[in-house]
C-alpha cells in the first residue's frame, strides 16, 4: 500500500474506537473515511448493533455491501455521532469539502450531528485553506451567471467536468470548484457564497467539526476543538 493510502487508512481506522453500541452513525464520503466503513462492518459482524446515515449514494452502496442496518436523516434527524473526510483542515478544525462531490448530504447530516470527527492523511492540514479549489454546489439554472456571481468574490470558478460530462450530483445539481488565492475568513466567505441565488450550498465546513485524526507517518494526531468531550 502506497504511503498516503497507508495514512488514510490509519486515521480511518482509528476513528471507529468512538463508536459505541446502540449509536446513530453519520457515514461520510470519500476514499479515507472507506476505511472506518470497512472496519466498522468487521464490528457489525461481530455483534455491533448501530445505524447508520449515509452522506451519498456510493457510502449507502459500500455500507449495504458490509452489512450495515442504515437509515435516512428523516427517520433519525439527531445523529450520535458522525465520521467524515475532507479535503483541507485548518488548525481551527475549519474545512473544505466536497471533492467527491457530496458536500450537500455531508453538511446536512453534519448539522444533525451531536459530533462530528473528520479523519484525513496529514497532506490536508493546512495553515489557511484555500490550496484546495472550494467545491459549490449550485443549480442548474442559470449557471453561468452564478459563476460570474461567484467570480466577483475573489474566484476562479471552474464547472466540474467527468468523463466530458458536466459532473451532475446525488442531487441533481453542477458543482463548480472555485479557486480562492486563499481564504482568510471562512465564516464571513461561507455566509457570502450562501446569500447568492442558485447556489445550494458551499463546501465550506466552519464550526462543524469537533475533532480531526491525522494520520501521519510517525503517528496518529488528534486535533479538538474546544469544549471537546468525546
Ligand atoms: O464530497 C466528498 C467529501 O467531502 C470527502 O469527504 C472529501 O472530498 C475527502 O475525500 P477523500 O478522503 O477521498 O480525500
Amino acid at each position: 500500500m502506497e504511503l498516503k493510502e497507508e495514512l488514510k487508512r490509519k486515521a480511518g481506522e482509528k476513528a471507529v474506537k468512538y463508536i459505541k453500541d446502540g449509536m446513530v452513525v453519520g457515514l461520510g464520503t470519500g476514499s479515507t473515511v472507506k476505511y472506518t466503513i470497512l472496519k466498522l462492518g468487521e464490528l457489525v459482524k461481530d455483534g455491533l448493533d448501530i445505524i447508520g446515515i449515509p452522506t451519498s449514494i456510493a457510502t449507502e452502496k459500500l455500507a449495504k455491501e458490509m452489512g450495515i442496518k442504515l437509515g435516512s436523516i428523516n427517520d433519525y434527524q439527531v445523529i450520535d455521532l458522525t465520521i467524515d473526510g475532507a479535503d483541507e483542515v485548518d488548525r481551527n478544525l475549519n474545512l473544505i469539502k466536497g471533492g467527491g462531490g457530496a458536500l450537500l448530504r455531508e453538511k446536512m447530516i453534519a448539522h444533525a450531528s451531536k459530533y462530528e470527527i473528520i479523519v484525513v492523511d496529514e497532506s490536508k492540514v493546512k495553515s489557511v485553506l484555500g490550496d484546495f479549489p472550494l467545491p459549490i454546489e449550485i443549480v442548474k439554472f442559470g449557471y453561468k451567471r452564478t459563476m460570474n456571481v461567484l467570480s466577483t468574490l475573489g474566484c476562479k470558478p471552474l464547472l466540474r467536468v467527468k468523463n466530458g460530462e458536466a459532473y451532475i450530483t446525488d442531487n441533481g445539481n453542477y458543482i463548480v470548484d472555485c479557486k480562492f488565492e486563499r481564504i482568510d475568513e471562512p465564516a464571513k466567505l461561507e455566509r457570502r457564497i450562501d446569500e447568492i441565488p442558485g447556489v445550494v450550498e458551499v463546501g465550506l465546513f466552519v464550526g462543524l467539526a469537533n475533532k480531526v485524526i491525522v494520520g501521519k507517518k510517525d503517528k496518529i494526531e488528534i486535533m479538538t476543538s474546544s469544549g471537546d468531550s468525546l
